[in-house]
């Protein structure tokens, strides 16, 4: 029988009201359940709200460096426990280890570069029109903030909004992912084997909207930060700003990788793999369109389709899968659904677009991965966010068009454009609407010491991680003074 675990408020593992708990499966055998956690509802939510208030009190008084003194440890904490974590999400995400362990260092590395950040909350001293005063800016922590993650980067992007919150004086309110509810127990203990006090870091698991409508409401929240659909952040937006709240949302992504005649297909290829396919595609930065041009259009889609057709698909421990399972079964419908509406709208499906349950894979989300030609920018595979391993290849006849194809959606958050031609390297750079872009590389990299985040539907509120990580957490106060 697999453990029960409680929800931590106040520094106490406790269950919740409600009596009730769900599970958290191994998508890759549906029959494991890997632990049962509390079914919280608005009560329990209010609870966690209230003691993070209560601490906010003194954490937000504790001198901004001390405030960092639990980073260090943390940091030797992930280390030791790689391999642990790393296990811990194949198992309850599906991703292949190679992908866990990638998320894990991904993680160490987000720790290091917040460590210093404590130390550089700075503001600015300006010259006052009158010489008798002196004025400057402070930044100052804000409350209680809410941090609703998601199931594809549970540890990293989890900790990459708890740890600016509380590095800046603010106490949070954490609510994982109903899939990911084991990595984030272990995260929480993690954090309170480092040394963050009671109070502080507050989990509560359970459903979304039940818990997701108590955040937006409880006016002792003064901001959320979320990671997860479009949907549900831009509705969270509308609701906590009616309030005067604050948000930030990391939403979905609609990512182009253009294709230039000039160039090098391989590279580009060995790309879209990585961004399109790699994780089951289940990335807000990963490559869904790919817009070429005539001149390279038969060996870019002949040379994609071979290497989508020898991707070898199964359990994210065996050494030789390269992608695992679908991270539950409402991604497998996702998947399915969009797939049937390709069909259905004329797009070409090459290869793909079924569920594998062949060969020991019987019990697990497992999909081909998919690629459909002939898709044409209206087609629904080419506007909505799939989150699977499908990549749409739509044609263009020139530069210009391919533009234009690139930026004709709701979403904006990553891109990338292959060609060994500077000046349209840059012409793409400063056209393209998204928040990250890439030239000859994959529309997926990512590094923690820069600004993260998107334009359009894909993002609201000020960027996560690099120098701006701690932004949305402070707040500015102008200070005159006439000694
Ligand atoms: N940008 C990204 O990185 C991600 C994008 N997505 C996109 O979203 C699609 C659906 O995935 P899904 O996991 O259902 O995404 P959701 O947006 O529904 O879930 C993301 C997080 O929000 C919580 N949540 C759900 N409903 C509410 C609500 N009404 N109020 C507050 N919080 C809520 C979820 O909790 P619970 O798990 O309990 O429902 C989870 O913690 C994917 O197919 C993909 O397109 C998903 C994950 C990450
Ligand atoms: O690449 C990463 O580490 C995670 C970025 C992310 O949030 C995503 O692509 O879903």
């Amino acid at each position: 029988m697999a453990q029960t675990y409680a929800n931590y408020i106040n520094g106490e593992w406790v269950p919740s009201q409600t009596g009730e708990v769900f599970p958290s499966i191994n998508p890759a055998r549906t029959q494991e359940v890997l632990g049962y956690f509390q079914k919280s509802n608005a009560a329990d939510t209010r609870h966690a709200i209230e003691a993070a208030a209560e601490s906010f009190i003194s954490w937000s008084r504790v001198a901004a460096p001390l405030r960092g003194e639990f980073l260090y440890k943390l940091i030797t904490l992930l280390e030791e426990k790689r391999e642990e974590l790393a296990e811990t999400i194949t198992r309850e995400v599906g991703k292949t280890l190679k992908e866990a362990r990638g998320e894990v260092n991904k993680t160490i590395a987000s720790m290091k570069q917040l460590t210093g950040e404590v130390t550089r909350l700075s503001g600015q001293t300006l010259p006052s029109f009158d010489e008798q005063v002196f004025a400057y800016t402070v930044r100052e922590p804000i409350g209680v903030f809410a941090i609703i993650a998601p199931w594809n980067f549970p540890l990293g992007i989890g900790l990459w909004k708890i740890v600016p919150a509380i590095l800046a004086g603010n106490t949070v309110v954490f609510k994982p992912a109903s899939n990911t509810s084991l990595i984030s127990v272990k995260l929480v203990e993690l954090l309170v084997e480092a040394g963050v006090p009671a109070g502080v870091v507050n989990l509560v698991t359970g459903p979304g909207a039940v818990i997701g409508e108590e955040l937006t409401r409880n006016p002792l929240i003064k901001g959320i930060s979320f990671t997860g659909s479009s949907e549900v952040g831009l509705a969270l937006g509308k609701a906590v700003g009616a309030r005067g709240g604050k948000i930030q949302a990391e939403m979905g992504g609609k990512n182009p990788a253009i294709i230039m005649p000039d160039a090098d297909i391989d590279l580009a290829i060995d790309c879209i793999v990585t961004s399109g396919f790699l994780d089951n595609g289940q990335r807000c930065t990963g490559t869904s369109r790919v817009i070429v041009l005539p001149e390279v259009a038969a060996e870019v889609k002949a040379k994609l389709i071979a290497r989508a057709e020898a991707i070898r698909v199964g359990d994210g421990f065996d050494p030789n899968s390269v992608n695992g399972p679908l991270a539950d079964e409402h991604q497998l419908r996702t998947y399915l659904h969009y797939v049937q509406k390709g069909i259905e709208e004329g797009a070409k499906l090459e290869c793909g677009g079924k569920r594998l349950q062949g060969g020991g894979l019987e019990d697990g989300y497992f999909v081909a991965p998919t690629v459909f030609t002939g898709v044409t920018p209206q087609m629904t595979i080419a506007q909505e966010e799939i989150f699977g391993p499908v990549i749409a290849v739509i044609d263009a006849g020139s530069f210009e068009e391919a533009m234009e194809v690139a930026n004709q959606v709701e979403f904006g958050l990553s891109s990338t454009i292959f060609t060994n031609d500077l000046k349209k390297a840059f012409q793409f750079v400063k056209g393209i609407q998204s928040g990250v872009t890439h030239v000859n590389m994959p529309s997926t990299h990512f590094e923690s010491h820069y600004p993260f985040g998107g334009k359009k539907i894909s993002g609201l509120g000020p960027r996560e991680q690099g120098e701006s990580a701690l932004d949305f957490y402070v707040e500015l106060k102008t200070v005159y003074i006439r000694p």
